[in-house]
């Protein structure tokens, strides 16, 4: 124990013993809810996730995954990957970037900090760019705090302003973005009217411009640089919300995968190129689909696409991204501040561990579940494994997507005798549950179910506990509700697809040869949540966990 008094040694279990191998198995998107034709879940074939429910309720029991109980400002906020990851791993419930972004614009503290006194000094004779995605989803940005920001910059003497729009129809419905466009025009044409020059310069959609993540497809960020940065794209328009419109009917792209388009003025000229001078704000809290961006703004040394031009800017993301990388080197909002994961915890207590998912949520279990930090804690004690996703293809293409092969290398793993813990995530219920195809969405959460036993006989052979949870709701429920519960129709009859995530809580199963007889859930902690988990494998592990993680979710009982 060091002077301080603090100490990575945790102390053992009075009562569980050390050395069986666990596998932690978060299925993305899984959440639990009513039995009818919009559960994918419920009509694909899930014969291993069917039988760990019949362990309820000492083996089997739900968590909350949404709102307050994952760090969201209310609880009206579905649940996301990162604050769900983030709770997982860290074991405690911490104010996330919605929120804190909101307390920033609240107390106006957001006005005084470093990252905005250093944007101020473009105000003068410089544009102020702005990056994002457009929509009130919560989940990597909101319209309501670009609002507030745009306020902000008006009242401190911005000159200039140009969006760079993100349209979304994924944490939203497809369709909404010609409304959240409509929106942003009101307000810049209000600035306007006070003298501010304020319009869009170029959008497209999240999925096809710029909001990659993980490093899977650069040619996104690559398009989304040509739009915002060199003023260059396949469409021009002279306005927003008739870009929107028209490239919804033809190429009849979705919101999510709108071509990418700049607007340009009567001469045909882009209006808002981003120059030697500038200043660029990228207004989404969430790091994961940000980071990409922020390297190709800010590191001298870019080799993953040829960005023509560079231009010298100051900028600043709306929260740090990468604490690690200290990436970007401004921000507006600091992050949360996650630390004492459990992941560093186990290291410190000579746990090995393996983690492993496909590209796209590859850093769901490494990144997000040790609190936003990359790389290793300890490099000789861990393995990441990351399989290749498919690119260039809308996940319905390929709903079973890289399950089977990040269940074949985590039996292998497990089977290797290596490993204390292995910590895999499953994309298919999330990845295409957002593309909103309820017959690919049955077939991917078929594929999950699939992968889950995999890894459960693998457990099985070497005598292991399993612990299956998910990060929060998706493919359970496929369908837009109106407050009483029933489908929502939109003006032609038909009802509306749901391609977001839900409020929906998620299962929990836990079981293995390896699980002491006496263990089981307790009954006291009905609102437990995805922030219970750590503390409940620490607890398998044989560890008692910090005391001040929320409490696990286990007792053991004398038979
Ligand atoms: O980024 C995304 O794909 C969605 O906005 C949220 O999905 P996730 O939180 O499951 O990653
Ligand atoms: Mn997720
Ligand atoms: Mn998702």
């Amino acid at each position: 124990m060091g002077s301080s008094g603090f100490s990575w040694k945790l102390p053992d279990h009075p009562k569980l013993p050390k050395g069986k191998p666990i596998a932690v198995i978060v299925l993305d998107g899984w959440g639990e809810a009513k039995e009818n034709e919009y559960n994918c879940i419920h009509i694909a074939e899930t014969p291993t996730m069917d039988s760990l429910k019949k362990g309820a309720p000492e083996h089997w029991r739900l968590v909350r995954a949404h709102g307050k109980a994952v760090g969201l400002p209310t609880e009206d906020d579905m649940g996301n990957s990162e604050v769900g990851h983030n709770a997982l791993g860290a074991g405690r419930i911490f104010a996330q970037g919605a929120k804190l972004v909101d307390l920033a614009l609240e107390s106006g503290k957001i006005f005084d900090g470093e990252g905005f006194n250093y944007i101020k000094e473009s105000f003068e004779t410089g544009t102020v760019h702005l990056i994002g995605l457009l929509s009130d989803g919560g989940v990597h940005s909101r319209l309501d705090q670009v609002q507030l920001l745009l306020k902000g910059l008006s009242e401190r003497g911005v000159k200039r302003v140009r969006l760079h729009i993100l349209t979304d129809g994924r944490d939203v419905l497809d369709g909404s973005s010609v409304g959240f466009v409509e929106t942003l025009e009101n307000d810049l044409a209000n600035l306007r009217e006070k003298g501010i020059d304020a319009r869009i310069a170029s959008g497209g959609g999240r999925m096809y411009v710029t909001m990659d993540r993980y490093e899977n497809d650069w040619s996104v960020v690559k398009r989304g640089w040509d739009a915002q940065v060199l003023g260059e794209a396949p469409y021009k328009f002279t306005n927003a919300v008739e870009a929107v419109k028209k490239l919804r009917a033809e190429p009849k792209a979705n919101d999510q995968y709108l071509p990418p388009f700049v607007i340009v003025d009567e001469s045909g000229k882009s209006v808002g190129p981003i120059v030697d001078g500038d200043a660029v704000v990228t207004f989404n809290f969430r790091a994961d689909r940000m980071t990409m961006l922020a390297k190709a703004l800010e590191n001298e040394n870019f080799d993953k696409f040829d960005r023509v031009r560079f231009p010298k800017i100051r900028y600043a993301g709306m929260l740090e991204y990468d604490g690690e990388l200290k990436l970007p080197r401004h921000y507006l909002v600091s992050p949360p501040e996650i630390d004492r994961t459990s992941g560093e915890y186990l290291v410190h207590n000579g746990v090995r561990t393996f983690a492993c998912s496909e590209t796209v949520k590859f850093g769901h279990v490494t990144f997000f579940w040790n609190g936003n930090r990359s790389g290793y804690f300890n490099s000789e004690l861990e393995e990441y494994v990351e399989i290749p996703s498919d690119s260039g293809i809308t996940f319905n293409e390929q709903p079973k997507m890289k399950a089977l092969e990040i269940a074949e290398k985590t039996r292998d793993a497990i089977l290797s005798r290596k490993f204390d813990q292995v910590r895999i995530n499953l994309p298919n219920g999330d990845m295409v549950g957002h593309t909103g195809d309820i017959e690919a969405t049955i077939v991917a959460c078929k594929a999950a179910d699939e992968a889950v036993k995999m890894v459960l006989d693998a457990i099985e052979q070497v005598g292991g506990i399993y612990v299956v949870t998910a990060d929060h709701g998706n493919a359970e429920d496929m369908v837009k509700r109106d407050k009483s519960g029933k489908p929502q129709l939109d003006k032609n009859g038909q009802v509306q697809i749901l391609t977001s995530h839900t409020l929906e809580p998620v299962p929990i199963a836990i079981g293995g040869p390896g699980l002491a007889p006496g263990v089981r859930f307790r009954t006291d902690l009905p609102d437990g949540g995805l922030a219970n988990v750590a503390a409940t494998v620490m607890n398998l592990h044989g560890f008692e966990a910090p005391s001040d993680y929320e409490p696990s979710l286990i007792e053991v009982v004398d038979n």
